[in-house]
């Protein structure tokens, strides 16, 4: 744990209070719905606000402390926002040539390796005014990235992108970190993000940290926010262990005596991988269903069934179950009457049947 927050704002009638040391590897999602504090949390942590009688240190080194408060550009760090906030006036190359003499320290990728990882290269002579959406986003982390910051902090980078544009984004950022070692803060409040990218998780609500951890613990507790949303789901890790070549599909070993199928990658036996499973594709049933199309069905034991009651105390017609498979969980949703019509509850055996098994990283597995 090496960037250490000690952080205490408050703004009109909004108070942020942050006591927390966060990893200095991998990619930390700081979460939360509009108006919990995520950018504002952001902030601090650049220099770009000051928290009165505030802490911020990283990696050892003070950047606020009772008697100091390095601004923004004397902390290394690399700053990507919604908006790209490229020069107008300035072609990509020059956008880039900009950051490339403006760096913090010598270590680092030129040009040509970053303009390689964001696939841009092809743009280094465009008009930055005539760029697409994706492709302003990329650029701006290009150029992030050419000041050799020692930390990224991200604000709703894909934020503005249709979906495939958003998918793509996440593939370059996904693939990051197989280029080089940087710590990563990012902030979303999109779980899809999240679950594909991070490997830490801070959940903030309403200016406080409600919840902090491994990204797939965090996934399945029912008493955290994220299961509520419309895209819950488990993040789960598992073992590619072989391939079906006649029916082009991947099997997965769960870390049980369970597997899982899905479309063939080309990933190497025995790769760690890590899988995203979205509530709303599971459904339960009491035996082993023999007669069905879907191939994923596993042995699972009823944790905790949750949601009778909505935020707005409205009976929901849909309910949130916490499955165990080994040691891990899974979240199905379905409808209160389908609970109440199997008589589930807690402790009770069931299977799982799952319609979609998203892949969703081959490398930076939590373990
Ligand atoms: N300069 C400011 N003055 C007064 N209130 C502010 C200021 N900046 C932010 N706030 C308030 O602080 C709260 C947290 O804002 P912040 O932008 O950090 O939230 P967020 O989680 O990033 O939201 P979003 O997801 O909508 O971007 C909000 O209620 C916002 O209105």
């Amino acid at each position: 744990m090496s960037l250490l927050l000690s952080l205490h704002l408050q703004r009109g009638d909004f108070r942020l209070d942050i006591d927390t040391a966060l990893p200095s590897t991998g990619i930390t999602a700081i979460c939360g719905p509009s108006g919990s504090g995520k950018t504002s949390l952001l902030r601090c942590i650049a220099g770009l606000d000051r928290a009165p009688d505030g802490m911020v240190q990283f990696l050892g080194s003070d950047w606020q402390s009772q008697a100091l408060f390095l601004q923004c550009e004397k902390r290394g760090v690399g700053l990507v926002f919604q908006d790209a906030q490229l020069f107008p006036h300035l072609s990509v190359a020059a956008n880039l040539g900009y950051a490339e003499k403006r760096q913090f320290r010598s270590i680092g990728p030129n040009v040509e390796e970053v303009c390689n990882w964001l696939q841009i290269t092809a743009l280094l002579n465009r008009d930055v005014n005539k760029l697409s959406g994706g492709e302003r986003k990329r650029v701006a982390i290009a150029r992030a990235l050419l000041r050799h910051p020692q930390l990224l902090l991200m604000d709703e980078p894909l934020s503005g992108l249709h979906d495939a544009a958003r998918d793509e984004m996440m593939d370059v950022l996904q693939s990051l970190p197989q280029h080089l070692s940087l710590p990563i803060i990012y902030v979303s409040h999109s779980f899809h993000e999240v679950s594909r990218l991070a490997d830490h998780v801070v959940l903030l609500d309403n200016g406080q940290l409600i919840a902090e951890g491994d990204l797939v613990e965090l996934s399945s507790r029912l008493d955290l926010p994220l299961s509520r949303q419309q895209d819950a789901g488990a993040v789960l890790n598992a073992t590619l262990l072989g391939h079906d070549h006649e029916y082009q599909l991947s099997t997965l070993q769960l870390n049980t005596d369970q597997q899982l199928s899905i479309n063939q990658i080309s990933a190497a036996l025995g790769q760690q991988l890590r899988l995203f499973v979205a509530a709303r594709d599971i459904s339960i049933s009491l035996e082993a269903p023999t007669q069905s199309s879907i191939l994923n069905s596993l042995k699972c034991t009823i944790d905790t069934i949750d949601g009778d009651i909505a935020r707005n105390k409205a009976m929901n017609p849909q309910v949130t179950v916490r499955l165990s498979v080994g040691d891990q969980y899974l979240l199905a949703r379905i409808t209160r009457k389908s609970r109440d019509r199997l008589n589930l509850h807690a402790g009770q055996q069931v299977f799982a049947q799952i319609k979609t098994v998203a892949l969703v990283n081959e490398t930076g597995v939590a373990s």
